[in-house]
């Protein structure tokens, strides 16, 4: 039997989510002595809006570290559409249908916000370097495509005034937002999001929600996002993990989680001991 045949579910605002695409299965990932995950399972559903919760520490950064790749858990598997994943780099996790943003913008400072969500279509790029080096018949098609691809997600996160600009010298908020079209030029199943609103005012928080709630809605995408902002969080989240000191704490619906007294102890800073 394989691991994606569970049922989806239908979310309260009544959208039907498919069954399971990831499974993290019991993961442990420990730096020196350090355990920033202990034994953690969830799973991811297909089109839905799932969020990782948790004070400041709690490990949700090393778990979409794992997810795409860049840490290696000690123990436990991970699981993508029924099958378990090998240790795999971030490119081949990228190649999966896989793509992020980081905590810290990761952009090309220099390069225009075009060029940089050009480079987003890079797993993409089929054409032999040969004939990407002589312009010819299939890189030429390929790169039409890519370039209308672009385009489009251009459209879609309404950035076409800042197209030629370098991303260095756009506002905060936007250059959030063309990291987001970077990872979407990626075309991804799933896209991984470390805090899409930090640093944001509340209407670059609104806009970027709503970006997120369209790509979910017109492409169909499966979000896994971290987020600090509690309200942002239970607006466009369908289920949520919470962690707290590299464990699993809560894991539901927002009302679920809002209402679970573990959560709302580790948010309100009650003693462990
Ligand atoms: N590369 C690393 N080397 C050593 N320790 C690390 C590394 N990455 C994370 N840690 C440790 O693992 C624990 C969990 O960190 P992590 O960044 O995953 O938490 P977080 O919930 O994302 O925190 P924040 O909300 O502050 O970003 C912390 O104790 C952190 O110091």
């Amino acid at each position: 039997m394989t691991e994606n045949t569970t049922v989806g579910y239908v979310t309260d605002d009544g959208r039907q989510i498919g069954g399971t695409i990831m499974e993290m299965k019991n993961i442990t990932l420990r730096f020196g002595g350090v355990v920033a995950i202990e034994d953690i399972s969830f799973d991811i559903h297909e089109g839905e809006i799932r969020a990782i919760i948790g004070p400041n520490g709690a490990g949700k950064s090393s778990m979409l570290n794992v997810i795409s790749g860049f840490y290696h858990p000690q123990e436990g598997e991970v699981w993508f559409h029924g099958k378990k994943r090998p240790s795999m780099r971030p490119y081949q996790v990228a190649e999966q249908g896989i793509a992020r943003t980081f905590q810290n913008i990761a952009l090309f400072k220099g390069m225009s916000t075009l060029d940089n969500i050009m480079t987003g279509r890079l797993t993409k790029i089929k054409a032999g370097m040969l004939s990407q080096a002589i312009w010819w018949g299939k890189a030429a098609r390929e790169e039409e495509e890519h370039r209308r691809k672009v385009e489009e997600i251009i459209d879609f996160l309404e950035i076409q005034a800042i197209r030629k600009t370098p991303v260095g010298r756009l506002p905060y908020g936007l250059q959030k937002r063309v990291e987001l079209g970077r990872a979407l030029a990626a075309e991804p199943k799933l896209l991984l999001l470390d805090e899409p609103m930090a640093g944001m005012n509340v209407e670059e928080k609104e806009d970027m929600s709503r970006f997120i709630l369209d790509v979910n809605d017109e492409f169909g995408t499966t979000i896994a996002l971290i987020e600090h902002d509690m309200g942002v969080v239970m607006d466009i989240s369908d289920r949520v993990v919470v962690m707290d000191y590299g464990k699993k704490i809560g894991d539901g619906t927002p009302s679920e989680v809002l209402a679970n007294q573990e959560v709302i102890d580790a948010y309100l800073g009650v003693s462990h001991d």
